[in-house]
């Protein structure tokens, strides 16, 4: 019987006829007095955020909310909104693009850092990263040289660690891959891996708590071109033909541009 009861055993909650408990706190106690950051913190971590940690948390799940619709993950949510699948396969659609390329290489990123913070020198470490990939995690961006989430989110992290809530070590090993790779930019992806390797989150949660912000964004997204009403939205404008490559079947030349 007991092999049973443990067959979902959990820390995290504790649900039983009129009663339920989340991380040991009656739900009944947390609504009107929890914020949302709260419970994301209670939920993962089995406790509430200090104050000075639920503004960092807060600060970074509200900078990655929303890229507009140049982002992949909202193109493809909107894209997918016109196809009749519904409001949460458009959300799915939109948070699977979330990976190590796009929104997800929060995760690689902290590894990174976290290498650093350990005490490896920065550069042995962008140089054994490049070894195996031209691109390091949580750096480069398509077109801003100068992300504006990236200021405001390390100046709270400053005063974090002024404030003594937060050590400062992935900072400081940010700002050191940084100076190697200039003039490529810290990415929002990098920005909010300091803050959660700041607060202690486990590398797979950067991306986990990417995922959870960009919702947001995605879903709104979602829900405004679901009432734009429009149907099959491909992702360029049907008067715009993608470029044909090879040989052209009724000439035999070649399209291909050069
Ligand atoms: C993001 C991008 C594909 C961009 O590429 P790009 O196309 O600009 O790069 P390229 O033209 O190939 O490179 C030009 C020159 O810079 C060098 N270079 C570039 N990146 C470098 C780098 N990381 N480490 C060293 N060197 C680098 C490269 O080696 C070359 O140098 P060289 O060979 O000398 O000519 C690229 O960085 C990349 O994969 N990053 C790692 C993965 C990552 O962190 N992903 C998160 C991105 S944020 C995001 O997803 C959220 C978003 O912001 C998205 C949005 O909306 O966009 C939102 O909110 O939704």
């Amino acid at each position: 019987m007991r092999d049973v009861a443990d067959w979902w055993a959990t820390a995290v909650s504790r649900v039983e006829p009129n009663r339920i408990e989340l991380r040991g706190r009656p739900v009944q106690d947390l609504i009107g007095t929890a914020g949302f950051t709260d419970m994301i913190w209670l939920m993962l971590r089995g406790d509430l955020p200090t104050p000075g940690r639920r503004r960092l948390l807060e600060a970074a799940l509200v900078s990655s909310v929303d890229h507009g619709p140049h982002a992949p993950s909202i193109a493809v949510a909107r894209m997918a909104a016109t196809c009749g699948i519904g409001l949460n396969n458009a959300v799915a659609t939109g948070v699977n693009l979330l990976g190590d390329v796009h929104g997800g290489a929060g995760e690689q990123c902290m590894r990174m850092l976290g290498e650093i913070t350990a005490g490896a020198d920065a550069a042995f470490v962008v140089g054994r990263w490049r070894a195996s990939s031209r691109y390091l995690p949580g750096f480069g961006h398509r077109f801003h040289t100068v992300d504006p989430r990236r200021d405001p989110l390390l100046t709270l992290v400053e005063q974090a660690v002024a404030d003594g809530v937060v050590d400062g070590a992935h900072l400081r090993a940010a700002r050191a891959v940084e100076r190697i790779l200039a003039p490529v930019p810290i990415n929002i992806d990098g920005c909010t891996a300091v803050v959660y390797g700041e607060l202690g989150f486990a590398p797979p949660l950067a991306r986990g708590l990417f995922v959870l912000s960009r919702s947001v964004g995605i879903l709104a997204h979602a829900w405004e071109e679901t009432g734009q009403g429009r149907r099959n939205k491909g992702p360029i404008p049907p008067s715009i033909l993608p470029t044909h490559l090879g040989d052209d079947p009724c000439t035999g030349e070649d399209s291909t541009p050069t």
